[in-house]
């Protein structure tokens, strides 16, 4: 063939995704500070293969396709890898994957299945530790596939990276490679305290993984919450690993390496994808991002006979998960109004797919916020939906803004009361000073104050409460023990039935306690476990009402902040007046008992897993906690135990593992009542 096959504009395109994939690459892999999401990347590289695989003139040794990352950054020292640190080739669907089997079997000659190690694929930063004669001598990033850098220093400050092996037989020379990450909780917090401080947010924890290890400062690096998983070697001499990649796995968490606990062996291609449909489902429950699986011929020697080509082994393949970063239009922004008053910026979005779901809204968090990104409207934005957390826009691409993008404009007045918004120094969050005036934050106040956690008024939706405000059937909270029947079944969509259904789950819900009673107050920074801690040491509701700043002050984990907020909570007359009007109504609980009595299961953590037969998640939590206890959402190492119910099967195998003791329904029920809590 010859180049003027090629048409003029394929060429041209091929140039232009080579300069698009290139200037990607640099922004991800130097700067670690991508502009485009993955996917996108992903799409242009998808692309620019199939062009050379129809033009095959157009592929060069410099095109993306062929290299792995970028060349590194000049401060670190060049590290070059003896064994090349390749990437993956990806598929993203069942019948990619299928092929990729098939290309194996064709390679191999081999009519019998393939045998497949299964590991899901962390999403952090590849790794090279060389151990010479059983002590940690260099680490360095991956780089171009054939140099990296130097970052010994950093790595060495994270807890899960041996600087010794164990065991005394050990290879002259061994290179573990893996992946060093962030878990998803560390994460959350170093960008919370990022956001509080004013300082560099990271977008996703890959990103904030990659700019932890590559730190100039190794004191940096320390206070990062990193990881390491080991997931194969590279250069060994010395010593004969065995011939199946899980065995070289374990062998290595022998010598001191965490390997992945969700690792399996598939006996051919339908297990794998079976696995992979697994995983997905239990993405959102890992404690740390992974953004696929990697199937890898499991024998060692079958390994060798594929080889690999330009940037990936023939043996592998990361099959991808739906992506949880898409590019999209931010069409406008709208201002919402909380039950503190709190102005929240929502992003309207051009619907996008992803994580799983149509996104049409993001937030934007505060104006501090607004202001970091540089966002305007009419932006292409990138929008992240990890799991349950509410989507968030974490990006811009700035390289796509229009000549027409808008500034966004932070109201100086509430748009639904027209009360001044105001901000306190020191605080991000802008509020509308409108109180109880301010129709928006009536509404969030009642769909507090009914919400299951707090009165639990069984049937009050939040489309419910909007319609009874917006009618002015509903002023206060108190206000809702007042309605009739007639008021409520006059409402659209409702009738006799509903009405009166409403109105006997009102009724019931006056018998509460004196924890949910506080909670549903709504009294600023007083969550769940502060109404408890407050309703335990003042006993009653008259008590806590007189108390001073300096009293509050006393109860366990408040501090100034919030002991200031309920003070002035209680101070205020109109607060008074609803307490006394909802006492009026029949709202009712017995004092709690007070004093530090000493509590059954003061300082342990406990997991509750699934969904127990006779209690709710929520009972059982609320009752673990009335012990003292303090409930834990997964299963970690330092769980003391962890509470069984139907459906919780990952879990209780991880608490076996951990040795953890466990307790069914049956057995948790009978330890409630020993120890006093009535059911
Ligand atoms: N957004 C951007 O602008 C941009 C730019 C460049 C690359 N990227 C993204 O980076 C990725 C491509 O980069 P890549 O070459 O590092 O490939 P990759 O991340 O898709 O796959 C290779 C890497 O997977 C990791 N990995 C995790 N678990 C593993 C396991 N169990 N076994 C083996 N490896 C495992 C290793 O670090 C390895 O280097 C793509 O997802 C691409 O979207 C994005
Ligand atoms: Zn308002």
């Amino acid at each position: 063939m010859t180049d003027n096959k090629v048409p003029v504009e394929k060429r041209e395109r091929a140039q232009e995704l080579h300069d698009i994939l290139q200037r990607a690459n640099y922004q991800y892999y130097v700067l670690d500070a991508p502009e485009l999401p993955d996917v996108e990347y992903d799409r242009r590289i998808r692309e620019l293969q199939e062009l050379e695989a129809e033009y095959p003139e157009l592929v060069s040794p410099d095109s993306p396709t062929q290299r792995v990352g970028a060349a590194p950054l000049t401060e670190f020292a060049e590290v070059r890898h003896q064994v090349p640190m390749l990437s993956l080739d990806n598929a993203f669907d069942d019948d990619e994957l299928r092929e990729f089997d098939r290309r194996v079997r064709d390679r191999l000659n081999s009519p019998d299945a393939v045998e497949y190690a299964c590991e899901p694929k962390l999403d952090g930063i590849a790794i090279s530790l060389l151990y010479r004669d059983g002590v940690l001598e260099r680490a360095a990033t991956r780089g171009d596939g054939t140099t990296g850098e130097d970052i010994t220093q950093n790595v060495r400050t994270i807890g899960s990276v041996p600087l010794r092996l164990r065991e005394k037989d050990v290879p002259q020379v061994l290179e573990v490679r893996g992946e060093i990450y962030m878990p998803k909780a560390g994460f959350a917090e170093l960008n919370e305290k990022a956001r509080k401080d004013g300082e560099k947010i990271f977008v996703n924890p890959r990103n904030a993984a990659a700019g932890s290890l590559r730190q100039l400062d190794s004191r940096v690096t320390a206070q990062r919450p990193l990881e390491l998983c080991a997931y194969g070697v590279g250069q060994v001499e010395g010593a004969e690993l065995p011939e199946r990649h899980t065995e070289v796995l374990k062998q290595l968490n022998r010598w001191g390496f965490r390997i992945n606990k969700e690792m399996l062996v598939a006996e051919d291609i339908d297990a794998c994808i079976e696995y992979h449909r697994q995983l997905g489902e239990k993405r959102e429950g890992l404690p740390y991002d992974i953004d696929g699986i990697v199937f890898k011929v499991n024998s060692i020697p079958l390994q060798r006979r594929l080889g690999f080509v330009a940037r990936a082994p023939r043996w592998a393949m990361a099959y991808k998960f739906p992506a949880q970063e898409e590019m999209t239009e931010l069409l406008d922004v709208e201002f919402q109004v909380g039950r503190t008053g709190a102005v929240t910026p929502v992003a309207r979005l051009k619907p996008v797919f992803v994580g799983g779901v149509t996104v049409s809204n993001a937030t934007l968090h505060n104006r501090d916020e607004i202001k970091r990104l540089g966002v305007k409207i009419g932006d292409t934005v990138v929008v992240r939906r990890a799991g349950d957390v509410i989507p968030q826009v974490v990006s811009v691409v700035e390289s796509k803004r229009r000549a027409d993008a808008r500034d966004i404009v932070f109201p100086d007045h509430c748009p639904v009361c027209g009360s001044p918004v105001e901000s306190t120094p020191g605080e991000a969050v802008a509020r509308c000073s409108g109180g109880l005036i301010c129709s928006a934050q009536r509404k969030q106040a009642i769909k507090h104050f009914a919400s299951r956690k707090a009165m639990d008024v069984d049937g009050l939706g939040d489309k419910l409460v909007d319609q009874l405000v917006d009618e002015g059937l509903l002023h206060s909270v108190s206000g809702l023990f007042h309605l009739t029947k007639e008021q409520v079944a006059g409402l659209e969509r409702m009738g006799e039935k509903s009405a009166q259904n409403l109105l006997d789950a009102l009724e019931r819900s006056k018998d509460t306690t004196l924890p949910k009673f506080l909670y549903a107050l709504g009294i600023r920074e007083v969550g769940e476990a502060t109404a408890r801690n407050l309703a335990r040491h003042f006993g009653d509701l008259g008590p806590l009402m007189q108390a001073s700043e300096e009293d509050l002050q006393e109860v366990e984990d408040v501090g100034p902040v919030v002991a200031h907020f309920v003070a002035e909570f209680f101070q205020q007359t109109h607060a008074q007046e609803e307490i006394e009007a909802l006492r009026q109504a029949g709202v009712h609980w017995f004092p709690e008992e007070t004093g530090g009595e000493a509590q059954p299961l003061a300082g342990q953590t406990w997991v509750l897993t699934g969904k127990l037969e006779t209690l709710s998640r929520s009972e059982g939590k609320d009752y673990l906690q009335r012990l003292g206890a303090k409930v834990a959402g997964s299963v970690s190492a330092n769980t003391d135990m962890v509470v069984a119910g139907p459906g919780a099967g990952s879990k209780l195998n991880k608490a076996r593992e951990l040795d953890i003791s466990v307790m069914d329904e049956d057995q948790f029920l009978d330890f409630l009542r020993e120890n006093g809590v009535e059911i």
